[in-house]
């Protein structure tokens, strides 16, 4: 990773309300270019939502702002460089979830959410009662009580995806990183586990990327969208701006109809 500073346009990254500064961002894996030259901000409080067809590098993008990723360019978060955060402050900065999080076996729904509490934990010591408060504020927020004692892979898709959101919001962190939140739930879930995310960003200021790949829903709950393609920024702007019937055409080569909806607009591919 590189800490120099900020090149792109649009990337000031100590600027006051920017939580998320993404600047000339590249990502190469195994020599093949994958993220190429992505600026990205994202202010305080925000929602931003990445869309994109398969093998886009959207997921790549976020692993890399996650820090998860060697990567060329900067990222900041809330003017600090990634990079500099020791792995401790990094996680109190910035919680992510995942697609398909390894689950230790056999581990019960608390002890899962509790590994969310790691950064507050001394190495070789034990968690203390703000920790254990921490976890039981996030069971009952996200209506998992009945559900702690419960070994995690007795769960359905939906509560999993409840208890994955919960071991990241233990984490204390300001910024929520998203990758395909909704991709095992059935409609009901899907719209459940967006509520339950737009609803906490409101409690507690709550600042979210993600990526998604239903466009009506992803225009429903974002602020603003990003449209990658080829590992490049297509195009950029709310959800009206980014989900047109020429965008979409152009990137995920498919026929659609764009219908003005309540909060985004509703896309729905047609037979060509
Ligand atoms: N280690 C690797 N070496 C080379 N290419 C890789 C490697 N890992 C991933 N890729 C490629 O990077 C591209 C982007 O992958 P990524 O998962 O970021 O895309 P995505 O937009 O999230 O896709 P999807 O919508 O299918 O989840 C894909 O073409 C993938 O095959």
């Amino acid at each position: 990773m590189s800490s120099e500073p900020a090149q792109g346009p649009g990337a000031t990254p100590a600027r006051a309300g920017v939580a998320v500064a993404v600047a000339d961002l590249t990502v190469r894996l195994d020599g093949a270019l994958i993220v190429d030259s992505v600026d990205l901000d994202v202010a305080e409080g925000e929602w931003v939502t990445v869309i994109g067809p398969n093998g886009a590098g959207k997921s790549t993008a976020l692993r890399a702002v996650a820090g998860l990723l060697p990567f060329q360019g900067s990222v900041h978060l809330h003017g600090h460089p990634l990079d500099r955060l020791h792995r401790r402050e990094r996680a109190k900065a910035i919680a992510v979830v995942v697609q398909n999080p390894v689950v230790p076996v056999g581990m019960t729904v608390f002890d899962y959410i509790l590994l969310g509490r790691t950064p507050y934990i001394p190495p070789l010591g034990r968690e203390s009662a703000t920790d254990l408060a921490a976890v039981d504020e996030e069971l009952t927020a996200l209506d998992l009580v009945p559900f702690a004692g419960r070994r995690l892979d007795t769960l359905s898709g939906g509560e999993r995806q409840r208890v994955f959101l919960a071991r990241a919001l233990a984490q204390g962190a300001r910024i929520l990183l998203l990758d395909e939140p909704t991709s095992a739930l059935d409609i009901g879930h899907q719209q459940e586990v967006l509520e339950l995310v737009d609803h906490l960003r409101a409690e507690r200021g709550l600042t979210v990327l993600a990526t998604m790949h239903d466009l009506s829903t992803a225009g429903e709950y974002a602020d603003r969208m990003v449209l990658l393609s080829g590992g490049r920024v297509v195009a950029a702007g709310t959800p009206t701006e980014v989900l047109t019937e020429a965008n979409l055409a152009e990137h995920y080569r498919v026929k659609v109809r764009v219908i003005p909806g309540g909060h985004g607009p509703l896309v729905v591919a047609v037979r060509s």
